[in-house]
């Protein structure tokens, strides 16, 4: 089943318990950590991590935007995050930091910004729990989504079949019920959404329909692929 991960980049930073809340039942909640050096923006540290995972149920699926991804992504582990997330081109030694995320506790996952490959990366999957494909420029919510991505997801899932992993496929950036059936069928597996969850008037009711939008694609595509 598709996983929908609400981004709280798009939540009211005054009120992110209660935001939380209000996406309970959503699988994951995405924290975008920005340090104004990684990509053009700051937003939140450990401390609000921290706080944030005492304050909801739903386990934290934290993307570092930063630079020295190696230094800080462990400590987003030890603050309770499930799932951490550090961008390829910001790791000295990725597949050191994926072996310590995982050492901790969590799932170790890499990004890739839109203009970086995965084919270099690929005898490097096996060390990830998930690999996040950016569909827009990190930094910003609320931006459009890249078409031009769609190849790169699609060849991401051949390499996962092809190995034979049990990685999930995330995609970032631009993800609303106009563009999420499109990723489903390239093969992304785990979905976040920003604007498209924190802008709608029932939140918790939108993450509901893109499941069930994501979930339908992929069986279409899966059918489509067997006849
Ligand atoms: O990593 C991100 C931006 O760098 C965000 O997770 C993403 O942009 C979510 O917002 P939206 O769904 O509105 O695009
Ligand atoms: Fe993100």
């Amino acid at each position: 089943m598709a996983q929908i991960n609400p981004s709280i980049l798009s939540a009211d930073f005054a009120r992110l318990a209660e935001e939380a809340k209000a996406v309970e039942g959503a699988d994951w909640l995405h924290v975008d950590v920005m340090d104004n050096h990684f990509v053009p923006n700051l937003t939140l540290g450990v401390p609000i991590v921290e706080a944030l995972s005492k304050a909801t149920d739903t386990p934290l699926d934290c993307h570092l935007m930063i630079e020295d991804a190696d230094r800080w992504a462990p400590q987003y582990v030890e603050a309770g995050a499930g799932s951490v997330t550090f961008h390829v081109e910001a790791a000295a030694a990725p597949v050191r930091l994926a072996r310590e995320i995982r050492a901790k506790g969590a799932r170790a996952s890499m990004a890739l910004k839109p203009a970086t490959p995965i084919e270099p990366y690929e005898d490097l999957l096996p060390e990830l729990d998930m690999l996040l494909i950016m569909t827009v420029e990190p930094g910003f919510g609320g931006q459009a989504f890249l078409d031009i991505m769609l190849p790169k997801i699609r060849r991401t899932r051949e390499l996962i079949s092809k190995h034979g992993l049990e990685l999930w496929l995330q995609v970032d950036g631009g993800v609303s019920a106009t563009t999420i059936e499109r990723c489903a069928e390239a093969g992304a597996d785990v979905f976040v959404a920003g604007s498209a969850v924190y802008g709608a008037e029932d939140p918790a009711q939108a993450v509901r329909a893109l499941r069930v939008q994501a979930d339908t694609a992929t069986a279409a595509a899966a059918w489509a692929c067997g006849h």
